[in-house]
């Protein structure tokens, strides 16, 4: 069954109007985004991703087209009913101080008890389950001026959970944040998505993360958008064109790019498994291809789980044997 959906773009075109001229940043977009999906956005520097971001949050008005938000246009909605509808956070630094976090993450609740409004015991609870979700109880009492960047971008993605609104836009989520919590964050994201019905549009750069994790893809240049699964965009050839540049190849196996090897030497690799793997992973970055298909005199054996020992056999001479891939790969150099 199609999912009808929550986001409509119908010709829509983003951009700035400044004093004496119009700058036009995306023209003409048709697409929409449903409920239960994480969809992702990704482009180029400048490509127009959070542009397009603050024109879907109403945050700035579209130059042309119009902006559908569940069966309603964007610009016939009452702010207090968008705030119900709509979290959004952006990269925008916020400046707030003098608050604590579990305060910050409270304001998320205002749409409902008024701005200053005092937090009852249920609004209680789901701002210390935002917090927790996001990973930072212990930091709940702490000042939002003396956190790291990571940190705060917790808690503004804490705030925007505890606005409980159907529809979650997010500017680069997982910019500032280290590696595992990156995987957390799209994870957490993913999971309000398909469990909660929830409607989450990210832009991202961790285009890697975006294969695996993304229901859906949104591809932006200055031609327009492309949407569509990842699996999708892989098999029509469109991701490959979108990404490869020099340097960079796309692995059609595992739909995930790659940085592309120019080799300039070949060594038959021998051995088996795990151990085969990384020395042949080690020697792709000094532009040596090794395999077993390769023909060589000289050759490396890997080994295989029964052995610790690399063992180096250079064209009419002893063979070496090394502890680690690093003494291996001094060897191989050498030559
Ligand atoms: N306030 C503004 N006035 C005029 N032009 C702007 C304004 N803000 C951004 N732009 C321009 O609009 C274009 C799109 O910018 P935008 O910030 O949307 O890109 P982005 O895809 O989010 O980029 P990044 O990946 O670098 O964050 C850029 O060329 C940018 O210089």
């Amino acid at each position: 069954m199609m999912e009808k959906p929550v986001i409509q773009l119908r010709h829509l075109s983003t951009g700035y109007t400044g004093k004496h001229s119009v700058i036009r940043v995306a023209s003409d977009i048709n697409a929409s985004v449903y409920n239960g999906e994480l969809t992702c956005l990704l482009g180029a520097n400048g490509a127009g991703k959070s542009t397009l971001l603050r024109t879907l949050s109403a945050s700035q008005p579209p130059l042309a087209g119009e902006v559908w938000i569940a069966g309603k246009r964007l610009s016939d909605y009452a702010d207090k009913e968008l705030a119900r509808l709509i979290g959004i956070v952006l990269t925008e630094r916020c400046e707030v101080t003098n608050l604590s976090v579990e305060e910050l993450v409270g304001l998320g609740r205002s749409p409902y008890t008024g701005f200053w409004g005092t937090l009852g015991k249920e609004d209680k609870r789901i701002v210390s389950e935002a917090i927790q979700q996001v990973g930072i109880a212990g930091l709940s009492d702490r000042m939002i001026h003396t956190l790291s960047d990571g940190e705060r971008q917790k808690v503004m993605i804490a705030k925007v959970l505890a606005q409980q609104t159907p529809v979650i836009l997010l500017d680069e989520p997982t910019a500032f944040l280290d590696f595992p919590s990156k995987v957390e964050m799209m994870r957490l994201l993913r999971t309000l998505a398909h469990g909660l019905d929830k409607t989450v549009f990210l832009s991202t750069h961790d285009l890697e993360l975006a294969l695996q994790i993304a229901d859906k893809l949104w591809l932006m240049d200055r031609q327009g958008v492309v949407v569509g699964t990842p699996e999708d965009l892989s098999l029509d050839g469109t991701l490959e064109t979108f990404f490869t540049r020099e340097g960079i190849a796309f692995d059609r196996r595992s739909g995930l790019f790659r940085i592309a090897p120019e080799y300039v030497r070949s060594i038959r690799l021998t051995g088996e498994g795990y151990r085969y793997d990384m020395v042949q992973k080690a020697l792709r970055r000094y532009a040596i291809y090794a395999d077993r298909e390769v023909e060589s005199e000289a050759y490396i054996d890997a080994g295989s789980g029964e052995t610790d020992l690399f063992v180096w056999h250079p064209a009419g001479r002893e063979p070496v044997a090394c502890g680690n891939i690093e003494t291996l790969l001094a060897f191989i150099k050498e030559k």
